[in-house]
Formats: structure tokens, C-alpha cells, sequence
């Protein structure tokens, strides 16, 4: 099996990023490093004509970046995606059962393959998230040693604090294939995951194999102490009354008033209205012995 991994060695700390690549090169695995933002797509589309497995060893960004790549290279049913968690989060390894940079190796070799789920955003591809409203507007400014200490997702709440003063974009949410209206009004933030799952407190890691995202819409900051370990979870917390939440195949928002910012597993971009769907199966990962096919179901209605 030809094997090339795609590096991005700003990640994380740097710690990690360097462990991979003397165990990359011990194996004899071609590495390629990108060179600034968005290189990793460009490196990911030529490995596809040349590789049987992908290594993307990074964080979100970096696995978010490979896809995008492999999918240019229109190689998603020829090539599989191996995953180094040596980023900040690294959230979507975590939810694949990659628990450390020893173990992707291990993984990669002889982890179970699975057909996993894409989303889709327009024309921009998700594994793990989109998230909508004030915590990707919080991000855009995210400190890095603020992101590595407390995570991003726990970094951008600390700006919910201040989110009495914040009047977010008016949205009207539109669900399923014949988008019929679900919900309109303003919301603080728009939590759309594919691998993520983000109610309920404990495993994050939602079913990757259902053709469904799971969205959450936040409307309103609770009075709950934002800086307070677990303020996530009490924010999250399945029966809050400040929260809708549905499973759906597809997702259609739009801002009436101005355009909303969303990240795409990190990456920031303003849009006034997006199409959420999701490519079943789309792509091949070798999963960790942690990943479960079947997650318990999402709050059950
Ligand atoms: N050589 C590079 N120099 C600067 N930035 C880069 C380089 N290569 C990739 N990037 C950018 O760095 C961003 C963050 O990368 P990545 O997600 O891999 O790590 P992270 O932010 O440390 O981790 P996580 O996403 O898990 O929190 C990506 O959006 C990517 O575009």
C-alpha cells in the first residue's frame, strides 16, 4: 500500500506535529508539509493520483483540508484517509478512537476501515462541524494560547459571557429535502455537526454513518457563569429551554439581516444563507477501536 501523509507542522505546538514525522519517516512514509493556510489541499489532491492512503496529520483543519483535496482530485472512492491527531483540539480524531500519535500509526496500518459521512456547506466540504453565529465570530479572533490551554470551543463561550449585548443575525431555518420552515428567529449560535455531537455532556462523537447532521440552535444566553468549569455542558444541557435541537438530512439557513459568520471545521467564512447537506458514506477512514458505528442516539424526542 502506497502511503503519503500530508503534514501541517504549525499544529498544535509543534510537539506532535515533529513526533509524526520521525515515525512517518521510520516507516518510510512520503511526508509533505504545506507551506501556509490552505497548501494542504493543494498537497492532498496530488497525493490522490499517486497514494492508496492519505495520512492528514494535523488538526480539524488539516483533515478538513485533505478531504477538500482528495475530493478535488474527484479520488474519494480511491483513496482512504488515515488521521495523526498533532493539532490544537483535534476533535475528529478523538471521535474516529484515535487516542495519540503512537496509536494513529497503529491505527493506520491495521485499524478497521469504515465509509463514513461528508458534510456538505454550499460547495465546502465538513467532517466534523459548521458552526454558525457568535462562536465563529468569537474565533476569528481566537488567541492561540488561550485556544491550547482552556480548547476553542470552551475559548469562544468566554465571549458568551458578554452575549446579553449581543444581538445576533435573524435566521430562518429550513429543514429536509423540501426545506419546509422549522424555525426563524435570532440565534446566538448554530451548532451543525456531522462527527460532533455537542449535547449531553460526555462522548462528543456523533453516528458518522446515518446521512444525518445533528443541529442544535442555541437562542439565547442562559444566566449561567461562562468561565466555571462545565459551563459548556450546562449551556448544552439536553432539556434547556434556550435550545432547539433536530437531526436532519439536509439544512437550509438563511440571515435576513446580515450575514452570519460560520466556521467550517475552523476555517471562518461569512455567508448570508447556507445549504447544509451530507454525502453518506462518501469517504474511507481507519477508525480506532474507540469508534462506534452506533452511538447511543442523539436525545431521543
Ligand atoms: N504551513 C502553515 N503555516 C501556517 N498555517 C498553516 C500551515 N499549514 C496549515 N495551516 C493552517 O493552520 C490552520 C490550523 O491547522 P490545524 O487545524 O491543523 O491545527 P490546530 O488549529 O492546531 O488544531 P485544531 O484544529 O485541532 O484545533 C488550518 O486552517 C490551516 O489552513
Amino acid at each position: 500500500m502506497r502511503r503519503v501523509m500530508v503534514r501541517n507542522p504549525t499544529g498544535g505546538d509543534g510537539t506532535d506535529v515533529e513526533t509524526a514525522r520521525e515515525r512517518a519517516s521510520e516507516r518510510g512514509i512520503d511526508v509533505r508539509d504545506s507551506d501556509e493556510p490552505g497548501d494542504a489541499v493543494a498537497l492532498a489532491r496530488a497525493a490522490a493520483a499517486e497514494a492508496d492512503q492519505i495520512i492528514a496529520c494535523g488538526g480539524d483543519g488539516t483533515v478538513n483540508e485533505v478531504v477538500r483535496g482528495v475530493a478535488a482530485a474527484d479520488a474519494l472512492d480511491d483513496v482512504e484517509l488515515a488521521v495523526v491527531p498533532a493539532g490544537t483540539g483535534n476533535n475528529f480524531a478523538a471521535n474516529l478512537g484515535i487516542e495519540s500519535v503512537e496509536h494513529a500509526f497503529e491505527v493506520a496500518e491495521t485499524g478497521e476501515r469504515r465509509r463514513l459521512d461528508l458534510g456538505v456547506a454550499d460547495d465546502a466540504l465538513f467532517v466534523n462541524s459548521c458552526l454558525g453565529g457568535l462562536i465563529a465570530e468569537a474565533s476569528e479572533d481566537t488567541d492561540d494560547e488561550a485556544k491550547a490551554r482552556i480548547g476553542s470551543l470552551a475559548y469562544a463561550l468566554q465571549t458568551l459571557s458578554d452575549a446579553r449585548q449581543y444581538e445576533g443575525p435573524l435566521l430562518e431555518i429550513r429543514a429536509g429535502a423540501s426545506h419546509d420552515p422549522l424555525w426563524s428567529g435570532t440565534a446566538l449560535v448554530l451548532l451543525i455537526g456531522n462527527g460532533r455531537r455537542f449535547l449531553g455532556g460526555g462522548r462528543t462523537q456523533a453516528n458518522l454513518e446515518d446521512g444525518r447532521l445533528e443541529v442544535v440552535i442555541v437562542e439565547q444566553a442562559p444566566a449561567i457563569d461562562y468561565l466555571a468549569e462545565g459551563a459548556l455542558q450546562r449551556l448544552l444541557k439536553r432539556d434547556a429551554s434556550h435550545l432547539t435541537r433536530l437531526t436532519t438530512a439536509e439544512l437550509l439557513v438563511t440571515t435576513t439581516d446580515r450575514p452570519m459568520a460560520f466556521s467550517f471545521d475552523g476555517e471562518i467564512v461569512e455567508r448570508q444563507s447556507i445549504d447544509a447537506s451530507v454525502r453518506e458514506g462518501a469517504m474511507r477512514f481507519r477508525v480506532g477501536d474507540a469508534y462506534e458505528p452506533e452511538p447511543a442516539p442523539w436525545p431521543p424526542e
